[in-house]
């Protein structure tokens, strides 16, 4: 009988702290780490290196099937690394830029489909920690504990304010927050796996909440399921 690894899935709109929290609970767990976004993200930067239009569907689902990436994990010290076509993109996919161009090419369904299989694959002994916003609707509809990780829009745009600012980054809160509100519009009203809760998921709303905080409600929830061995 083939026994698939457990999954925990980390949905959620953007800055609400998907990234972090499934890297540190990978981390613990000792699990393997999907960052889906990131995926999206290297399709739109390897289009734009390529110079296919983030409109044209049928260049992308080509590119996206045949994206040279590979992920490596991170280590004591160090972040998870990514490589696309030879080259280290870790931080230059992360821009807001990409990210935008990572939810325009979200949007169309044959990328979406050509993306799927590789996302599945992540699904590897002794589990997978998976965050996005199709994990557990679409990609991961079978994982034992799903997480909808929310935060207002105001406070996801002060964090990603810190976050870039600490990297010496010029920006301005007033046009990051319409960027996360756009992009929220844009990844919810989406025709194909929109961003929204699984009907068996458990929402959390970390506007209040500290890392930590957050941590600790899905560690509970990963206890009490008993799926971390
Ligand atoms: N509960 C929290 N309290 C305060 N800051 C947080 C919290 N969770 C995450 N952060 C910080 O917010 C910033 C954005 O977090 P992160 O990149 O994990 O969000 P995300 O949901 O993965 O965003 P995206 O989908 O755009 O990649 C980071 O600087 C992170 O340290
Ligand atoms: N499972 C996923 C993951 C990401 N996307 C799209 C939508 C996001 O705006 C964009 C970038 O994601 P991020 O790195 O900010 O998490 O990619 C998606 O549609 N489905």
């Amino acid at each position: 009988m083939n026994i698939k690894a457990p999954v925990i899935t980390i949905d959620g709109p953007s800055g609400s702290g998907k990234g972090t929290i499934a890297g540190i609970l990978a981390k613990q767990l000792g699990w393997n780490l999907l960052d889906s976004g990131a995926l999206y993200r290297l399709l739109a930067f390897a289009a734009a290196n390529h110079g296919v239009d983030l409109t044209n569907e049928e260049l992308l689902k080509a590119l996206a099937a045949h994206l040279d990436v590979q992920f490596i994990a991170a280590t004591d010290g160090q972040l998870q690394r990514i490589i696309l076509e030879g080259d280290e993109v870790s931080n230059v996919i992360r821009t807001e830029s990409v990210g935008a161009g990572a939810s325009q090419v979200a949007a169309l369904p044959a990328v979406r489909e050509a993306l799927l299989q590789r996302q599945r694959a992540f699904q590897e002994p002794p589990g997978l920690v998976a965050d996005g916003r199709d994990m557990g609707t679409v990609v991961f509809p079978d994982a034992p504990l799903k997480i909808f990780l929310t935060a207002s829009a105001e406070e996801r745009a002060r964090r990603r304010y810190l976050q870039l600012k600490g990297k010496g980054e010029d920006v301005s809160l007033s046009s990051l927050l319409d960027e996360i509100r756009a992009r929220d519009e844009r990844d919810t009203q989406r025709a194909v796996a929109p961003l929204k809760p699984a009907a068996d998921a458990i929402q959390l709303d970390s506007t209040e909440l500290s890392i930590d905080q957050v941590l600790q409600r899905i560690m509970s929830e990963i206890a009490i399921r008993d799926i971390a061995g």
